[in-house]
């Protein structure tokens, strides 16, 4: 066990650049460059090809430097690297692959050793052992699958497909990724509009007719990536689609409101096309919904805070829309779009994420700020891309926060039912029964989440997805151990070393973070330290102070999290013409989780830090009662409507009268 000094100093080292001996030691010179590469942020030359476009060429768009708004799809938001963050493109990676073959098998074996199966190692080190959490309530998980869906999907949902051959058109744009002759593989197509990047993905088998050649292909020979299928910024892209097209059908084009239907006095996300494919129907008039992710559908908890920012949207739009009638609908549009991913910016920083990683460290690492005005740190040579290491491993550890029984919970707080996860999955018909939504909403700020340790609920690890006849289903945590073999993760040991830990030379070196009896279980499960696995060692380690997470997971958060900050050009508490008014920003503050509840529900009383369970400090208060955004300083002056605002409408009326 580590003494508080030795643990302090290995904090204070914590937001200090990788160990450049430790890196020595583990890689060749050659894989050193490439690893070098993700922390000196290399902008690329005409010489070195930006690995986002695979080496196919140039980058396919070309971007207006003084758009104010956001693009879907996240295209230009970084205008020397015009494609950073968009859909259909690599996860980066913090250390290189670690494949079985060294290209792109999955890692089964290490040195000729095998590895433990996915599913023996769940059974072992993640059994369902009822912890409640003693501080954070089910929102606080259900936040951060909100989150996940607005930064990563790991295309391809129960095979892991890599990019072997890549081939290019002439024009040097990315046309098609295969994985292998004989394999189903995504291909991605660049439509013809240069300047916006929307892709199409469609998995289809390899067409021996045409050859490589005529194709421009080549093989890749350095190891396989993986492609994640959404935009990798933190802009509710789940909400308001991942590129210009889907956002169109999201869309009413009437006074700047997204689509939705309306039920029982309330609105509703508009219902999915394919709704017998996409969600588990009893009746056929059974609510399946469609939003800007098409996980949407997964869970009740997720369909629910998916609808309330489409409502949060469309209230704020009516806002709008009332305080300038002269504004046209795009103009409210955008402006309600912007305050909304702001707000969600807000809250994700400064109310979420220091409960994950902790307030010291968010601090420390620079993720917040402790100041009342714009922060500007933006930074054009940081690269937003999603982690492989975060989305395949780190991030995956809050599985272990799921509830298996969702509480329908009156306004006394008190439960009046609750229902199993497994028979609601792809199931979100009870929002709209009987008051489910408000029930539903009050469970998730009243019930307590699992803690954040190993254990997981047995609907999670035995029944996720069970069908209606079936007794089983299958083992998330099994596929999180399975998936990041899959993408080829370094392992437990380089992190440890990557982040100044001492390499485990024997399992007793483990003992620092994790447990005794944990790693006498990983000595019966692996037959040498090198071995374990990063989603496994990461996941046994004891917090650190303050955090949900222990040392070498924090890290991959940290990283994650400054980069998706630093990264983003539209960052809301960024200055300029992209950013707020010091009026509007001081509003953009004061957005709450409980707020954003209170204000899109019929719920009537919410605790003010609804992270956070129910006690003294933390009472039920009247919803109006909760600070909450004074709309009024989007009001255009009659000077700003006879300045450079007004031009802006003009050519917003100009633009959409076409
Ligand atoms: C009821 C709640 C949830 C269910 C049923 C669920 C289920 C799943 C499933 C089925 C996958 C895909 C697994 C694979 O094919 O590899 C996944 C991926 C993932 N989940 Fe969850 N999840 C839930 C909540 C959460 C929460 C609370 C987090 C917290 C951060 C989270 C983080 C992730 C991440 C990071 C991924 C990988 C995303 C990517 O593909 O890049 N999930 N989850």
């Amino acid at each position: 066990q580590r003494d508080s000094s030795t643990l302090d100093s290995f904090f204070d080292d914590i937001f200090s650049e990788p160990h450049q001996n430790s890196r020595k030691s583990i890689f060749s010179e050659n894989s050193l460059s490439n690893y070098n590469d993700v922390f000196t942020f290399q902008p690329p030359t005409s010489t070195t090809p930006d690995p986002r476009t695979l080496g196919c060429g140039t980058p396919p768009h070309s971007c207006g430097p003084n758009a104010i708004y956001r693009s879907y799809d996240g295209a230009c938001n970084n205008l020397r690297n015009p494609i950073w963050g968009i859909p259909n493109t690599p996860y980066r990676r913090l250390l290189p692959a670690n494949y079985g073959d060294g290209i792109s098998l999955p890692t089964t074996a290490k040195g000729g050793r095998a590895l433990p199966l996915a599913r023996s190692v769940s059974l072992a080190l993640y059994p369902d052992v009822p912890i409640f959490d003693p501080i954070y309530t089910l929102n606080l998980m259900q936040y951060s699958q909100i989150v996940t869906h607005d930064m990563s999907r790991t295309i391809g949902s129960s095979q892991t497909r890599h990019y072997k051959t890549r081939c290019c058109s002439p024009e040097g744009q990315l046309l098609e990724l295969a994985e292998s002759p004989d394999h189903c593989f995504p291909i991605v197509l660049p439509d013809n509009d240069p300047a916006h990047s929307k892709t199409k993905t469609k998995c289809m088998s390899f067409d021996r007719s045409i050859t490589n050649k005529d194709r421009n292909c080549v093989e890749d020979s350095t190891p396989a990536d993986q492609l994640t299928s959404v935009n990798h910024y933190l802009d509710l892209s789940l909400v308001y689609g991942n590129d210009a097209k889907t956002s169109r059908l999201l869309r009413q084009f009437q006074n700047g409101r997204l689509r939705t239907e309306h039920r029982s006095g309330q609105q509703w996300l508009p219902r999915a096309t394919n709704a017998s494919q996409t969600c588990r129907l009893l009746d056929e008039k059974d609510a399946c919904y469609m939003a800007g992710d098409s996980r949407v559908n997964q869970s009740p908890h997720l369909a629910l805070l998916q609808t309330i920012y489409v409502r949060e949207h469309n209230r704020l739009a009516a806002s709008l829309s009332a305080l300038n009638p002269h504004w046209p609908d795009e103009r409210v549009f955008q402006e309600a779009r912007k305050i909304n991913m702001a707000a969600y910016q807000h809250v994700t920083y400064y109310e979420w994420l220091p409960h994950l990683v902790g307030r010291r460290y968010a601090l420390g690492a620079k993720l917040i700020y402790d100041v009342d005005d714009h922060v500007d740190d933006y930074d054009e040579k940081v690269d937003p891309t999603v982690l492989n290491e975060h989305a395949t491993a780190a991030f995956r550890h809050f599985h272990s926060m799921i509830v298996g029984h969702l509480h329908l919970v009156s306004e006394h707080r008190t439960s009046q039912g609750r229902i199993r996860l497994s028979d609601v999955l792809r199931r979100p018909q009870i929002l709209e029964e009987k008051h489910g939504f408000e029930a539903l909403t009050r469970g998730l700020s009243a019930q307590l989440q699992s803690a954040s340790d190993q254990y997981h609920d047995s609907e999670i690890t035995q029944y996720l997805f069970r069908g209606d006849n079936e007794t089983f289903g299958i083992d998330l945590k099994a596929f999180d151990i399975q998936r990041a073999r899959d993408h080829g993760l370094a392992t437990y040991n380089d992190f440890r070393v990557l982040w100044g830990l001492p390499r485990a030379r024997r399992f007793e070196d483990f003992l620092d973070w994790i447990s005794e009896e944990n790693v006498r279980k990983l000595a019966t499960l692996y037959a040498d330290p090198e071995d374990v696995d990063l989603s496994v060692g990461g996941s046994l380690e004891r917090p650190a102070p303050g955090a949900l997470v222990g040392p070498t997971f924090l890290r991959i958060l940290i990283e994650q999290f400054s980069r998706t900050r630093r990264g983003d050009r539209y960052w809301y508490e960024n200055a300029g013409k992209t950013g707020f008014s010091d009026r509007q920003l001081i509003e953009i503050r004061k957005a709450s989780v409980s707020r954003l509840l209170c204000d899109n529900t019929g719920v009537e009383y919410m605790q003010p830090r609804g992270f956070e369970k129910l006690f003294e400090g933390n009472p039920l208060v009247k919803c109006e009662q909760l600070p909450s955004m004074d709309l009024s300083k989007w009001k255009e002056t009659k000077s700003d409507q006879y300045g450079s605002e007004n031009f802006m409408n003009r050519a917003f009326n100009f633009i959409t009268s076409l």
